[in-house]
C-alpha cells in the first residue's frame, strides 16, 4: 500500500487535531524512530542498526527467547502518544521503512488548514504523525468534513464504479448513536472503577512492572478500560506460560502494543488484551461482557472465532490450496468486524516474533499458513508494516538461505542517508519553484518484496531500481508536470524508466507519473508523482495496491468489503484512539456521519452487519475430518451444502433426516433440527460429526443402516 505519512485527504472531522511540526520524518509503518531529532541528526551506524534489527524484536525485555527491543520498535512505540513526539526520523527494518514530510509550508496550499489539522486514513497504516498537542476547532473540522465528503464522494463514483450501489448517508437519525467504536460511557455495561490504576490488585510478580513499561511508552495503557483488561488478562492467564518460558501474558501485552502502535483505541486494546481469554481461561463471553461491555466481548468473541477457523485452516493445511486460501481471506474479512481481524494479525505478528521458541517442523507449518493466509489479510488491511514484517519473518524461516544472502547485500547497499538527503533536496527544489505539495513521502523496498521482484522478474538486485523510493502528492494535475521537471533538473534520469500514467492511465484506472532518476551517480531512486484523487484511487480504487499485487478479484463484492474494512479500520483507529469517554461528550454534537456507502441507519461503524451483498458465501464444511471452505450463493441453506456432497459422492442418494442429534450435522457446534437452515458465511458445518465415544457402537450401526438404505447423504422434506 502507499505509504504518505500525513498525507490528508479524507479525515472525519472527529479526527483528533493536530498540528504537526514544519517537517514531519516518519515511518511507513508503526516504526517512527525518535533517535534524531532531524534526518541528519541520527548517527549512520544507528540508522543502520536500526534498519538492520527491524525484523525481529520485542518490546519487553525477557529472559528467554524474546530479543531485545530495537529502536525501530521501542520507539514506534512513541506514534500512540503524538502529542510527546519530537519530529523523527525513521529507521525502518528490512520491513521497509519510510520518511515523509507534510506538504511544503513556505507555499501554502489551499489545503493547509486542513491537511494540518486532520490526518487520512491513508496515513494510520503507515506512518505516524509527530505532532504538538492537540486542540480542537469544531469549525474547522465541520469545513474539513465538508472537503471529506467532497473527495470521497467523487473517489467512490470514480473508484467503485459499478462495483456498489453509491449512496452516501447524510446524517445519522436522531437518536441513533454514531459509533460503537470508542468507548462511549453510556455504551459501558459496567461501572469503571475510579483510580482503578492506584487499586494495586494482587497479581504474579512482574506484572505491575510490565504494566507500567508499556505506560511509560503508550498513553492509551493508562486508559481505565485498557488498565482494567490488563489485571483481568492477568487473572486469566495467570500462571500459564508460552513456549520460550516467558509469561503468557506478554504475549497479550505485546498484542495490544501492535494495536496501539497503529493508533488503535482503547476498546480494540483492550480486547488485544484479553484476546485468549475465551480459548485459554475460566472467562467466558458472558464474563467480558458484563467487566468490559459488548464491544469488547464481541471483538474476543470474534477474534476467538477467528482462531478456530485459522487452527482448523492449519490442521488441514489449506494454506496450500490456493482457491481455498482466497475464500478463507474474504470469509475471515466477512464474517467478523475488521477490527477482531486486525486483533488476530497482531497476536499471529507477536507469535511469528517469538516462532524461535516452537520446534522446527511447527516454525515452518507456521510461516507457511502465515504467508498464505495472514499476509494477503494484512495487505487487504492496508497495513503494510505488518504485512512486511510477517513477510519478512517468513521469507526467513521458508528460504532461510536466500534471506541470508539478500540481507547482507542489503546492508552494503540499503542507504538510509541518501533517502532523507533526496527528500530534503526535493522539499528545496519544490519550495524554490513555488510548488505546493500534498505530502512527501519515502520509503525503502522491504527485502520480501525485492526478493520478489528478482524472481518474478528474474532480476538481480542491481537490476531492482525501487529500492529507494520517493511519493509526491499534489494538488493539480499540472503541477504534477511541473514537480517532474524540477526532478528531472535535480537529477539526471535513467532513459527508459519515465511512465506517464496520467495521460495514459493503466487498464485498471491506475494513474501517477513515474520515472528514475540517479542520485549520486550510482542509486537509482523511483519518483512517482500523483495528485490527491489519484492516489485515493490507487489506495481505495480498482487500481488499489492489494489487488494490483494480488491480481484480478472474481467477486465485487469481496472488493467492496476489502475496501469498505479498510475504511472502517482506518477510521476507527484514527479517529477514536483519543477519543476517551471524558472528551466525547463535547465532540459528540460534531460526530461526522459515517462516509462509507451502503451504511445504514445504526451504522455500527462495523461492514459486516452491512454486508447484505447478493454475492456468493463461505463456509468450512467438515466431512469425516476433512476440512474445505465451500462457496455456496446466497441463501444456500444446510440441504443445499448437503446435495452438493450428495452428488458428488458415487453412493449418492437420499435418506432420511437422522434422528439422534448427535448424528445430525452440526452448525458451529450444535446440531441442528432444521435442515433448512439458512448458512451464513463463516458458519463451520460439521456433516459427519465425530465420532462420539460412548455411542461408538451404535454410531457406525446406524450409519451402516443409513448406507443399507441408500447412501450417506440427507435428503429432507422438500423445500416449498
Ligand atoms: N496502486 C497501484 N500502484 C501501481 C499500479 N501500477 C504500478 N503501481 C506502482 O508503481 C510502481 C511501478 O510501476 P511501473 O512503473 O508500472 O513499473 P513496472 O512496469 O510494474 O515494473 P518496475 O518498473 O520494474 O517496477 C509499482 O511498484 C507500484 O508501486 C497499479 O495499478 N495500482
Ligand atoms: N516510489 C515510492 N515512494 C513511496 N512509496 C512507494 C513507492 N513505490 C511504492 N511505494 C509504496 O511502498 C509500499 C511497498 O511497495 P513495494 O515496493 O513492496 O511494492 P510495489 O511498489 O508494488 O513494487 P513492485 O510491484 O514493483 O514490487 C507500497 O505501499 C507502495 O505503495
Amino acid at each position: 500500500m502507499s505509504v504518505p505519512a500525513i498525507a490528508v485527504y479524507t479525515s472525519p472531522p472527529g479526527a483528533s487535531v493536530h498540528a504537526p511540526p514544519e517537517h514531519e520524518y516518519s515511518s511507513r509503518g508503526s516504526a517512527p524512530c525518535a533517535a534524531a531529532a532531524s534526518p541528519s541528526a541520527a548517527p549512520s551506524s544507528h540508522r543502520h542498526a536500526a534498519a538492520v534489527a527491524g525484523g525481529l524484536s520485542c518490546l519487553f525485555s525477557s529472559p528467554s527467547a524474546a530479543p531485545r527491543a530495537t529502536a525501530y520498535e521501542e520507539l514506534g512505540a512513541l506514534w500512540n502518544d503524538r502529542s510527546d513526539d519530537p519530529p523523527t526520523v525513521v529507521a525502518g527494518g528490512f520491513g521497509g521503512g519510510g520518511y515523509s514530510y507534510p506538504q511544503s509550508s513556505s507555499s501554502p496550499s489551499p489545503f493547509k488548514l486542513r491537511d494540518h489539522l486532520h490526518r487520512s486514513p491513508v496515513s494510520l497504516f503507515h506512518s505516524p504523525a509527530a505532532s504538538s498537542p492537540a486542540s480542537r476547532s469544531p469549525s474547522v473540522s465541520w469545513l474539513a468534513a465538508r472537503e471529506r465528503d467532497r473527495l470521497f464522494s467523487s473517489f467512490v463514483r470514480n473508484a467503485l464504479g459499478s462495483c456498489i450501489d453509491f449512496a452516501p448517508v447524510t446524517s445519522l437519525p436522531l437518536g441513533v448513536r454514531p459509533a460503537a467504536t470508542g468507548v462511549d460511557a453510556a455504551e459501558l455495561a459496567f461501572e469503571l472503577d475510579e483510580n482503578l490504576s492506584e487499586a494495586e490488585p494482587s497479581c504474579e510478580p512482574g506484572a505491575h512492572e510490565l504494566l507500567a513499561r508499556v505506560q511509560a511508552r503508550h498513553r492509551i495503557f493508562r486508559d481505565e478500560l485498557v488498565v482494567k483488561a490488563f489485571f483481568e488478562a492477568e487473572r486469566a492467564h495467570r500462571g500459564q506460560k508460552r513456549a520460550s518460558g516467558d509469561p503468557y501474558l506478554q504475549h497479550c501485552v505485546e498484542t495490544a502494543v501492535h494495536l496501539a502502535n497503529i493508533g488503535a483505541n482503547a476498546t480494540v486494546v483492550s480486547a488485544g488484551l484479553l484476546h485468549d481469554t475465551i480459548d485459554d481461561s475460566f472467562m467466558d463471553y458472558d464474563h467480558i461482557f458484563r467487566m468490559f461491555g459488548a464491544g469488547v466481548a464481541d471483538l474476543v468473541e470474534g477474534v476467538s472465532k477467528l482462531s478456530h477457523l485459522s487452527k482448523l485452516a492449519r490442521d488441514n493445511n489449506t494454506a496450500s490450496r490456493t482457491v481455498e486460501a482466497d475464500r478463507l481471506h474474504t470469509m475471515f474479512l466477512a464474517m467478523a468486524d475488521a477490527r477482531a481481524v486486525l486483533i488476530k494479525l497482531a497476536d499471529r505478528l507477536h507469535n511469528m516474533k517469538t516462532i524461535e521458541a516452537l520446534p522446527l517442523v511447527k516454525q515452518q507449518r507456521f510461516a507457511k499458513e502465515t504467508m498464505e493466509i495472514f499476509v494477503p489479510l494484512a495487505n487487504r488491511l492496508g497495513i503494510a508494516s505488518w504485512k512486511d514484517q510477517l513477510e519478512n519473518i517468513c521469507f526467513k524461516h521458508l528460504n532461510p538461505e536466500e534471506h541470508k544472502e539478500l540481507s547482507s547485500k542489503l546492508v552494503m547497499s540499503f542507504d538510509e542517508a541518501l533517502l532523507t538527503s533526496t527528500l530534503d533536496n526535493l522539499d528545496k527544489g519544490l519550495r524554490d519553484e513555488g510548488i505546493s505539495y500534498h505530502s512527501l513521502s519515502g520509503r525503502h523496498k522491504s527485502l520480501y518484496s525485492i526478493y520478489s521482484k528478482m524472481i518474478k522478474k528474474n532480476l538481480t538486485m542491481d537490476d531492482v531500481h525501487d529500492i529507494h523510493g520517493l511519493r509526491l502528492v499534489v494538488d493539480t494535475e499540472e503541477d504534477c508536470y511541473r514537480a517532474l521537471d524540477i526532478v528531472h533538473k535535480l537529477w539526471p534520469r535513467v532513459t527508459g524508466r519515465f511512465k506517464d500514467y496520467i495521460s495514459h492511465p493503466k487498464l485498471n484506472g491506475y494513474r501517477s507519473l513515474h520515472t528514475v532518476i540517479m542520485c549520486e551517480g550510482v542509486h537509482p531512486f523511483e519518483i512517482q508523482i500523483r495528485t490527491k484523487e489519484m492516489h485515493l484511487q490507487a489506495e481505495y480504487g480498482f487500481a488499489a495496491h492489494w489487488r494490483y499485487k494480488e491480481g484480478g478479484c472474481r467477486h465485487s463484492f469481496v472488493l467492496q468489503m476489502v475496501e469498505w474494512a479498510r475504511w472502517v479500520l482506518t477510521w476507527q483507529c484514527e479517529a477514536m484512539s483519543k477519543e476517551r469517554p471524558s472528551s466525547l461528550s463535547s465532540s459528540v454534537g460534531m460526530r461526522p456521519p459515517c462516509p462509507f456507502p451502503l451504511h445504514s441507519e445504526d451504522c455500527p461503524y462495523s461492514y459486516s452487519r452491512q454486508c447484505n451483498h447478493e454475492g456468493p458465501i463461505f463456509v468450512i464444511m467438515l466431512e469425516h475430518d476433512k476440512m474445505s471452505v465451500q462457496e455456496l450463493p446466497a441463501n444456500s441453506t444446510v440441504v443445499d451444502l448437503i446435495e452438493r456432497v450428495g452428488a458428488n459422492s458415487p453412493r449418492w442418494s437420499p435418506y432420511s433426516f437422522p434422528l439422534k442429534e448427535e448424528l445430525r450435522p452440526r452448525v458451529n457446534h450444535k446440531p441442528i433440527s432444521d435442515p433448512n437452515r439458512k448458512l451464513s458465511m463463516g458458519d463451520v458445518v460439521e456433516l459427519t460429526p465425530a465420532l462420539p465415544h460412548k455411542s461408538l457402537t451404535e454410531y457406525r450401526e446406524e450409519i451402516q443402516r443409513m448406507y443399507e438404505r441408500g447412501g450417506f447423504a440427507l435428503a429432507t422434506t422438500p423445500r416449498s
